[in-house]
């Protein structure tokens, strides 16, 4: 099969359990590493060996899988980190240094030379092992826009074969993520990565933005489970990509939904209703315009169907409800109402609705028509 337009790393293992309080034990990295091969995941960040042996036990635990993804171990540009990721077996590393002013002087006293030596002695290390190495730059979005292209150039020139654009605290909008990124890629002949996170909302807008200025691969996160407001979500990058651009990446989209749920499972995030893609709410329909016309074509509130990500279509009675839905749901059950009766029931729904602040089962809908006792109703 020839190699897909964009390649998905995906760093939920990484970033993702890097989100305050989530915490995943080694049966669980396993069967989310699992899982995200068996969607069609390309690459896979596993974790960062330099934690200790209850990380590098799980890495190793995954790196023994021979999972089709290609796995890799995010590392500091420190030599002790790349040995630890030696020793879980992998082939594979992703080397971080800061390349913001703030980042530098905060970590590196300012001293940017030493952090480039840091970074040479390091890849050199990596690359004597025979390992692949990426380079991310850290913090790139808030860089001195040619220091970035000089640590880029640097990176390739030592060898690495792939360098990672972080928009770290997620300050850009993709049109300056376009313009940064496209600088880059011109830049270098490497290839680039983008790695955006949503502290304003833009991740995937921003991981789509530096894929439209010629990255070739985007680091994503099941759920957008990552540091703070999370990273780009790996359901929302991919679905964008195949129904807005017509990329399709060779993921298997109707396990989305499954795979969130074992990511909100074992990080004990759960994802809110209104999520794209993966909430809850994603294919409901309650609101009676959008009811009436979804019941007769699905299309008129739905960009996609919701089978080609798992989920699968509900109109739901509740407060919004018009008399369409909700004689569509009496009928079948037998219960044929005239207007009157069904406004009526309508109403009832609108208060219990409003007093339970939710919609409502069918089962409590039929439970009002049988409380109203209207003449009509037949069972
Ligand atoms: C933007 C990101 O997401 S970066 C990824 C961040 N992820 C994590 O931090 C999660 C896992 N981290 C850890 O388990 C630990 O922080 C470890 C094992 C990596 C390091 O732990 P410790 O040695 O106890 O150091 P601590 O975390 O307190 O401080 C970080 C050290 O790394 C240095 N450092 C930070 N980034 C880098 C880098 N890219 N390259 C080299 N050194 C770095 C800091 O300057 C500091 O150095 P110092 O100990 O000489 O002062
Ligand atoms: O991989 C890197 O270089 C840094 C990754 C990261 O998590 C970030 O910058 O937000």
């Amino acid at each position: 099969m020839n190699q897909p337009p964009v390649l998905i790393n995906d760093t939920t293992l990484r970033d993702g359990e890097q989100a305050a309080g989530v915490a995943f034990n080694l049966q669980e990295k396993v069967a989310i590493a699992k899982f995200l091969d068996a969607v069609g995941v390309h690459e896979i960040e596993v974790g960062i060996p330099a934690m200790g042996e209850e990380e590098t036990l799980a890495i190793k635990a995954i790196a023994d899988l021979n999972l089709q993804a290609k796995l890799l171990a995010w590392n500091r540009a420190v030599i002790s980190d790349i040995q630890a990721s030696i020793a879980c077996g992998l082939k594979r590393v992703h080397i971080c240094i800061p390349v913001s002013g703030v980042q530098i002087s905060t970590k590196f006293q300012g001293q940017w030379r030493i952090t480039l030596q840091q970074l040479r002695d390091s890849v050199n290390f990596a690359l004597d092992n025979g390992l692949w190495v990426s380079v991310g730059g850290e913090d790139a979005s808030r860089a001195d826009k040619n220091f970035l292209l000089d640590v880029a150039t640097f990176a390739q020139e030592l060898g690495a074969s792939r360098f990672r654009f972080c928009d770290t605290v997620g300050i850009l909008d993709p049109f300056a993520t376009y313009h940064r990124v496209k600088k880059l890629v011109e830049s270098i002949s490497i290839p680039v990565e983008i790695h955006t996170h949503n502290d304003f909302g833009l991740a995937t807008a921003n991981a789509l933005a530096g894929i439209e200025a010629g990255c070739l691969t985007a680091n994503t996160t099941v759920n957008g489970l990552g540091e703070r407001a999370g990273n780009a979500a790996l359901e929302e990058v991919v679905m964008a990509l195949k129904r807005i651009y017509g990329l399709d990446v060779g993921i298997d989209t109707t396990k989305l939904l499954d795979l969130s749920r074992l990511v909100a499972d074992a990080s004990r995030c759960s994802v809110p209703p209104w999520k794209a893609i993966v909430g809850e709410n994603t294919f409901a329909h309650e609101s009676g315009i959008h009811a009436h016309s979804v019941l007769q074509n699905p299309a008129t509130y739905e960009p996609f169907s919701p089978e080609e990500v798992g989920w699968e279509r509900r109109v739901v009675v509740g407060k919004h409800s018009g008399r369409h839905a909700v004689t569509q749901m009496l009928e079948k059950h037998g219960i044929k109402l005239n207007s009157e009766e069904t406004k009526s029931v309508l109403d009832a729904v609108r208060q219990e609705s409003v007093k339970k602040k939710r919609s409502l089962t069918t089962k409590e809908v039929l439970d009002l028509v049988q409380n109203g006792r209207y003449s009509h109703a037949i069972r």
